[in-house]
């Protein structure tokens, strides 16, 4: 079995065993400084103090394992982000609606014309599942160059039921072909398409009947999600889906007042929802319904920089006790970046999080927002070594501080035990 042994670390964040933060915990980072950690095989074997380092090897046969050391003097090591919200399977870009919104357009106002969604949908469709396969591949390696080790992955530019299923499959093929951990997410309830404008009944009905039972039955989802929000799925709309979704065993994380004070917050909490995401139309009672639920508050800070819209209430959200988390919703309409560090950077000017509570956000939190928190999310023994080693840094603080770096910060990666990323070079 391989065994890598990082030494000298810095510092070495998120050394403990930890499901979640919430409210004040979330400023506790777990830092340990003078650090090592020792991976075996897949898994993280053990970590500590440099001074512990002897004791630590001397229980391990190291005649019988081939040991890779990396000296990680001046480097900050850190369990690797979940990015819990993205669309990375898309064809084409969108910069058209870019320059309309310069001109002063809105979101809304584009999607009214036919841009939006349904522009992603049209090309799409008219996409293959290879060529969808292999730009999605490459937005998944610029991802992991970013630090980031799990990602979940929606449906919602297919909107027909062969073409929902399509980047359904796609997803698959990304889980089966990166060492990533990857969750797929079907939603088909992104936006209305314009043969149904007059029938919506008639859309929600084949969401239900056709297109969850089918992506079920081949196995292609983990979770079910709704843009629940003004100009997109009602309440009583989500719900009907929510419910669907349930009778085959998905779980909802869903789009929730990003736009308005739709309901989605709590129709998402009324059904359980593993996460309620976006949230930039929060209010006190929004707050309320969260806290006496299990549902990850999930913030897209790059989201709401890019449409100019206001930003969440994370301060007042972590005040009042919630957990957090981050993602980067990585999309051709609203984040075209899959970039965490900046998204940790705007959460910190814009969210005014601290550094250790947009850390904690992007780590634990999202591995919480995948149920993944078990297995990832921070360096306890036993849990799967994703781990990334940054460039030689004054101290973890400058990894938000040095907004707009692109992954040059991340000097290694390691995803199940293996080095993907080296010297700034993704592979696998
Ligand atoms: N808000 C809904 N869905 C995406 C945007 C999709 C798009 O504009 O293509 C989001 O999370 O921001
Ligand atoms: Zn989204």
């Amino acid at each position: 079995m391989s065994l890598i042994l990082i030494k000298n670390i810095k510092t070495l964040l998120q050394a403990r065993d930890i499901s979640y933060a919430a409210g004040q915990k979330m400023r506790d980072i777990g830092a340990l400084d003078d650090a090592f950690l020792l991976i075996e095989g897949e898994k993280i074997a053990d970590f500590g103090a440099m001074a512990d380092l002897p004791q630590a090897l001397a229980k391990l046969n190291l005649t019988e394992k081939a040991l890779t050391e990396i000296d990680a003097t001046g480097r900050v090591v850190s369990p690797c982000f979940a990015d819990s919200h993205t669309h990375i399977v898309y064809a084409g870009s969108r910069e058209n609606e870019f320059v309309d919104k310069i001109k002063g357009l809105s979101y809304e106002e584009i999607a009214k014309r036919g841009g939006g969604i349904l522009n992603s949908a049209k090309r799409l469709q008219a996409a293959t599942e290879d060529e969808l396969y292999q730009a999605a591949l490459g937005r998944v390696k610029e991802m992991v160059g970013y630090g980031i080790g799990a990602i979940e992955i929606k449906s919602g530019y297919g909107l027909t039921v062969a073409d929902e299923l399509k980047m359904l499959r796609v997803v698959k093929r990304l889980k089966q072909n990166t060492p990533v951990t990857i969750k797929s997410t079907l939603l088909a309830a992104h936006a209305l398409p314009e043969s149904y404008r007059n029938r919506r009944e008639d859309f929600i009905s084949l969401i239900i009947n056709e297109m969850i039972p089918q992506a079920v039955a081949e196995g292609l989802a983990d979770y079910c999600d709704v843009f629940c929000d003004k100009g997109f799925f009602t309440v009583e709309e989500t719900a009907q889906i929510l419910e669907a979704g349930a009778r085959y065993g998905l779980k909802p994380k869903i789009h929730a007042n990003e736009l308005d004070f739709s309901g989605g917050i709590q129709v998402g909490v009324a059904h359980k929802a593993i996460s309620v995401d976006h949230l930039e139309c929060t209010g006190d009672e929004e707050i309320e319904v969260l806290m006496e639920s299990h549902t990850m508050p999930t913030l897209l800070p790059s989201t709401a920089f890019f449409l100019r819209i206001p930003y969440p209430p994370a301060r007042q959200m972590i005040d009042s006790g919630l957990p957090v988390a981050v993602a980067t919703d990585y999309n051709p309409g609203s984040s075209p970046s899959g970039n965490m560090l900046f998204v940790l950077s705007l959460a910190c000017l814009y969210l005014k999080m601290l550094p250790e509570e947009a850390l904690n956000a992007a780590t634990i939190n999202g591995a919480r927002a995948l149920e993944l928190e078990s297995s990832l999310g921070s360096i306890s023994k036993g849990k799967i070594a994703n781990i990334f080693i940054t460039n030689p840094i004054s101290s973890y603080t400058f990894i938000p501080y040095s907004f707009g770096q692109g992954g040059q910060l991340i000097d290694t990666v390691i995803l199940r035990g293996q080095i993907v990323k080296k010297s700034g070079v993704v592979s696998f």
